[in-house]
């Protein structure tokens, strides 16, 4: 559904930031886009949501190309960007003028996730804090029923019984045609909702691959567990050391996805011998 193909793009000439990227998200999918601070997350975010001009390459969603910021490409896409600015109006006056630019937009929906998250129409935007702004966005953002939803940070300023609202309403709102890319540090919070799992590093996706394949390949374990060999990457405990290694019995191990990050970017030999055709260039 979303393909990005041959993307060069870089804050000046001189610093180019993504190289001849190549990306493709398929429908149906919760995507975990992670990566250090800097590699360009956000960056990407808003190339694919048409809000910066490529050098060269096209960012094309489901049809319609990014830098077009056609009413048909614009229509599908809703970005919830990390920082947000709102004009001084409520809640009700926001949705009323935001929801006619998206045809699928579910009124009900929306209000119903409002309550959910403990908040109301007649809330002014600008006079809510960090987190209720955030719980706004959100809920707007799944009630477009756009086929694109893209998150920077989502779970950044909610409170702890929120992040489990919006892992809930993030599955139930997720649907066979819709594509959802969620930019986070905070995996912990995404963990049993993001899948795959995409890493960019030095403008590179470095790792693109589903939990299930990851699971199928690797094994996160304890390193008394495993034969020293086996071990792609070993991160020490106070009570033990966790281990990143090689899965040769099929069996499925609970995937650390912190423990993945740091073996993705250390081992980067090893861990394309473990999932080799995920090191896109
Ligand atoms: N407006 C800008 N002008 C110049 N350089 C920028 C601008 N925005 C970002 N950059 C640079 O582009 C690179 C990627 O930034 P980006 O914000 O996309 O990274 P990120 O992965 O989202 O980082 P973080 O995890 O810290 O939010 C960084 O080196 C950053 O300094």
């Amino acid at each position: 559904m979303i393909n990005i193909n041959n993307l060069t793009f870089g804050y000046s000439k001189r610093h180019i930031l993504y190289d001849a990227l190549d990306l493709e998200l398929k429908e149906g999918n919760i995507y975990g886009l992670l990566g250090e601070n800097g590699a360009g997350k956000s960056t990407l975010l808003m190339l694919i949501a048409g809000l910066k001009k490529p050098f060269d390459g096209t960012v094309n969603v489901g049809g319609f190309f990014a830098d077009n910021s056609s009413p048909e490409f614009l229509q599908e896409v809703f970005f919830i960007p990390e920082e947000m600015t709102f004009p001084n109006v409520t809640i009700d006056q926001y949705q009323g003028v935001l929801a006619p630019f998206y045809p699928k937009f579910n009124k009900s929906t929306f209000y119903e996730m409002l309550t959910e998250f403990g908040l109301n129409g007649q809330l002014k935007m600008n006079n809510m804090s960090y987190g209720q702004k955030k719980k706004a966005l959100i809920s707007l953002g799944l009630a477009s029923n756009t086929r694109l939803l893209l998150m920077d940070e989502p779970t950044n300023g909610l409170d702890i019984p929120s992040k489990s609202q919006f892992r809930k309403m993030v599955a139930k709102h997720m649907s066979d045609d819709r594509v959802f890319l969620i930019s986070t540090h905070q995996v912990r919070d995404l963990e049993s909702l993001i899948d795959p799992i995409v890493i960019v590093d030095n403008g590179k996706v470095v790792f693109n691959e589903t939990l299930e394949n990851i699971s199928d390949k690797l094994l996160f374990t304890t390193a008394e567990k495993v034969e020293n060999s086996d071990v792609i990457y070993t991160e020490n405990g106070v009570a033990e050391d966790k281990v990143v290694a090689f899965n040769h019995s099929g069996i499925p191990s609970r995937i650390n996805l912190e423990l993945l990050f740091n073996a993705v970017l250390t081992e980067k030999e090893k861990m394309n011998q473990a999932l080799p055709t995920h090191f896109i260039k």
